[in-house]
C-alpha cells in the first residue's frame, strides 16, 4: 500500500471567483449592530469581508465529511486528525472591496507542520489567499488551520453552562463587552455558509468532539474584535490584521474585546473570555492615526 504523504500538497493552488455581495455586506453589518445609513454609494466591504464570500463548504453534501467541512483528501491534505479549528490569519489591506466587484481569490497550500502540543498531536495548514478585487490585489490573507487529535475523554462536561463573568480587565484604552449566542453563531454560520458541526450541533460538539458547548467561530470573534476597534478609531485605515486563537470561546459566554496603542500606527487587540483567559491576540496597523 503505497503510504501517504502530506508535503504532496502542499504548493498546490486553487482559484476561486465570485462578487462582492452588498446583501452579505449588509448581513454582516446587522449581526455586529453597527449603524449603517443609507447611501447612494456602493457599500466598502468591512476590512475582512472577503470571509463572506468563497463558501468553503459549498458542496453537495455527499462531498462532506462528518465534522460537516468539506471531506480530506481533495484540494486539502488528509490530515488524519480530526478536529479543526481555526489558528489565526494574518492579513494584508492592500485596498477596499466595494461591493458588486468581481472577486477573484488564489488559494495557495504555504505549509503543513505536524506538532505535538499540551493538548496533544497538532497539525498546522497554512493557506496563502489572494483576493482581487475587478483585477486589483485587495486583501491578502495567510490563514492557518489546526487539526486537532481526537478525544476519548470530553474536555468538558455536555451539561457544563456557559463559564462564568469575567470583570472587564484593566490596563486597556478601550474594552467593548459582547455575547455572542446561539441566533449570534447560526447567523455567522449562514453568512459565511460554513457547515462546521462545532457550531450549531450541539451533540456533535460535545459528544464527538469533546468540546462542553457550541464553539464561537473564530472568525466571528476577530471580526468582532476588529468592529470594535473600528468603534474606538473610526479614523483608521487598517492595513493590516494578525491574530492567533489562543483558547475557545463558547456561545453565550462574555467576551471582553480590548485594545490599547502601542506605537503611532499599531495597536495590540485582545478577546478575553471567561476566568480572563485570552481567547485571541491581535496586532492591528493602520495607515492613519
Ligand atoms: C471557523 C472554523 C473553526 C473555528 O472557528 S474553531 C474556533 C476558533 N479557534 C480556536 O478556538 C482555537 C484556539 N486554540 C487552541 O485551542 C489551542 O491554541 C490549540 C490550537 C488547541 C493548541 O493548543 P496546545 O496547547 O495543544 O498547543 P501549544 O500551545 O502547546 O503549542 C504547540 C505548538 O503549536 C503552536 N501553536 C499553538 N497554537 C497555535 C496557533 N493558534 N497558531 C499557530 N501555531 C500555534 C505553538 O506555537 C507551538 O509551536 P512550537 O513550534 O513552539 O512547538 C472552521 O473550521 O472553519
Amino acid at each position: 500500500m503505497t503510504e501517504i504523504n502530506l508535503q504532496d500538497w502542499a504548493g498546490r493552488s486553487s482559484t476561486e471567483e465570485d462578487i462582492a455581495s452588498p446583501t452579505s455586506a449588509a448581513r454582516l453589518a446587522t449581526l455586529l449592530e453597527q449603524d449603517v445609513t443609507s447611501s447612494t454609494e456602493p457599500a466598502t466591504l468591512f476590512p475582512v469581508g472577503h470571509w463572506l464570500h468563497f463558501a468553503e463548504d459549498d458542496v453537495p453534501m455527499s462531498e462532506l465529511g462528518t465534522d460537516g467541512h468539506v471531506k480530506l483528501g481533495g484540494f486539502m491534505p488528509p490530515v488524519g486528525l480530526p478536529r479543526r479549528m481555526w489558528a489565526g490569519s494574518k492579513l494584508q489591506f492592500h485596498a477596499p472591496i466595494l461591493a458588486g466587484q468581481k472577486l477573484s481569490r488564489t488559494t495557495t497550500i504555504e505549509s503543513i507542520t505536524e506538532k505535538t502540543g499540551g493538548s496533544g498531536s497538532l497539525c498546522f495548514v497554512v493557506l496563502r489567499h489572494e483576493v482581487s478585487a475587478d483585477g486589483n490585489l485587495a486583501t491578502t490573507d495567510r490563514h492557518t488551520i489546526v487539526y486537532r487529535e481526537a478525544t476519548s475523554a470530553p474536555e468538558g462536561s455536555s451539561a457544563a453552562p456557559a463559564r462564568a463573568d469575567s470583570p472587564a480587565p484593566e490596563g486597556w484604552d478601550w474594552v467593548r463587552s459582547v455575547r455572542p449566542n446561539e441566533v449570534t453563531l447560526f447567523r455567522y454560520s449562514a453568512l459565511t455558509f460554513n457547515s462546521h458541526r462545532i457550531h450549531y450541533d450541539h451533540p456533535y460538539v460535545t459528544g464527538v468532539e469533546g468540546y462542553p458547548g457550541l464553539v464561537t467561530h473564530g472568525p466571528l470573534t476577530a471580526t468582532l474584535l476588529l468592529d470594535a476597534f473600528m468603534r474606538n478609531h473610526p479614523e483608521a485605515t487598517v492595513a493590516t490584521y494578525d491574530f492567533r486563537a489562543k483558547s475557545p470561546l463558547f456561545a453565550n459566554e462574555q467576551i471582553h474585546l480590548v485594545g490599547r496603542s502601542t506605537g503611532a500606527n499599531t495597536h495590540e487587540l485582545e478577546a478575553i473570555g471567561p476566568d480572563g483567559q485570552t481567547a485571541i491576540a491581535a496586532t492591528v496597523t493602520t495607515t492613519e492615526s
